[in-house]
């Protein structure tokens, strides 16, 4: 069986770092970094989400103001809160959990968060720069990904990589970091042809495609390391019960993968991670140090 990546473990050892660095901060610069999350709606997984993310930042040290905004709420609206947070010396990060009701063009509202303050790194301005390699606010879960992936390979220069989803907050911006460390980068999609000999080239193979056990064990190479991105609640067909898998036939897999990240304990508690270590460097951008 190959080798567990466990994020899980990664993302708290992260955050222990990051505690201490939010303790001098307090002391040293009398600086609390601090984060907005705007949820609108009543969407049980986002809810869930944003009180995962209340829960690190507390015992990061690091100040949260919750903004939950009825399901009702209009584009204006949201714009309106998103300028007062902008403006706010307080406050050095904006999340606005996605997705939002069918009312608010989520683009306008992810191009109106300061892009110094764009801790999704999802600011059109923070995508172009790092397209070019001026990396500014980098997406958390291709983030947290690459960490990863570079605590288990070293150097991934040469190295085949297949990225299976091309959406602009996984897919795309995880080609694009592999493709800085100099992988060979192949972006697959729904369009793909024959995606099974596509991902069985690949030494890196991260699954982002939001079907559960997508990715079957027999289009893995042997030994390749898989990251799988895939968060999916189903119904367990033995227990009835719900529970959570990713995009990869984790069971099949395992035993040809060299490494593999589970779900969960994989690639989400990276993600969280990844968001404070983006509000501590907003926070310290913002207030003028490096
Ligand atoms: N762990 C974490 O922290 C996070 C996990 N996720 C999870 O990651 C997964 C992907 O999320 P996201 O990128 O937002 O999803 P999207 O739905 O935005 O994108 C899915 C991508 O998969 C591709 N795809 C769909 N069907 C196929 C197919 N049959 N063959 C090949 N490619 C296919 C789509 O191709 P096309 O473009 O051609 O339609 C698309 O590019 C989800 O399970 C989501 O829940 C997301 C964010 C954070
Ligand atoms: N603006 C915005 N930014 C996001 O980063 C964002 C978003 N909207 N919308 C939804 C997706 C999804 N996402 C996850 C974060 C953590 C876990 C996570 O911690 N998962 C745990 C399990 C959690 C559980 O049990 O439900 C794990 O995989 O171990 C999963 C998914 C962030 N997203």
């Amino acid at each position: 069986m190959g080798k567990l990546i466990d994020g899980k473990a990664f993302a708290n050892r992260l955050c222990e770092t990051l505690a201490e660095e939010v303790a001098s901060l307090k002391s040293e610069k009398q600086l609390t970094p601090c984060i907005a999350v705007v949820l609108v709606g009543e969407d049980p997984a986002s809810a869930t989400y944003v009180g995962a993310k209340v829960k690190r930042c507390e015992q990061l040290g690091i100040d949260s103001r919750s903004h939950h905004l009825d399901v009702t709420t209009s584009e204006e609206e949201l714009l309106s809160l998103i300028d007062s947070l902008n403006n706010d010396p307080a406050v050095h990060g904006i999340l606005v959990q996605l997705p939002v009701p069918k009312q608010i063009n989520s683009e306008a509202v992810i191009n109106a968060i300061s892009p110094d303050k764009d801790v999704d790194g999802f600011h059109i301005s923070n995508v172009g720069a790092m397209a070019v390699g001026q990396n500014n606010m980098v997406p958390c879960t291709p983030l947290g990904s690459m960490m990863l992936l570079e605590d288990e390979l070293g150097d991934l220069s040469g190295l085949n990589a297949v990225v299976v989803g091309r959406s602009n907050i996984v897919g795309k911006p995880m080609a694009t970091l592999l493709l800085q460390k100099s992988c060979t980068v192949t972006v697959a999609h729904s369009r793909t042809k024959d995606l099974p000999a596509v991902c069985r080239g690949a030494d890196i193979l991260v699954a982002a495609v939001g079907i559960p056990h997508f990715v079957k064990a027999d289009w893995i190479k042997e030994g390749a390391t898989v990251i799988d991105v895939g968060i999916n609640r189903i119904q367990d067909p033995e227990t009835g019960k719900n529970r959570l898998v990713g995009d990869v036939d984790f069971d099949a897999a395992k035993d040809v993968a060299g490494a593999i990240t589970p779900v969960p304990g994989g690639v989400g508690p990276m993600t969280i991670a990844c968001l404070m270590y983006n509000t501590v460097a907003a926070a310290k951008k913002l207030s003028g140090i490096a």
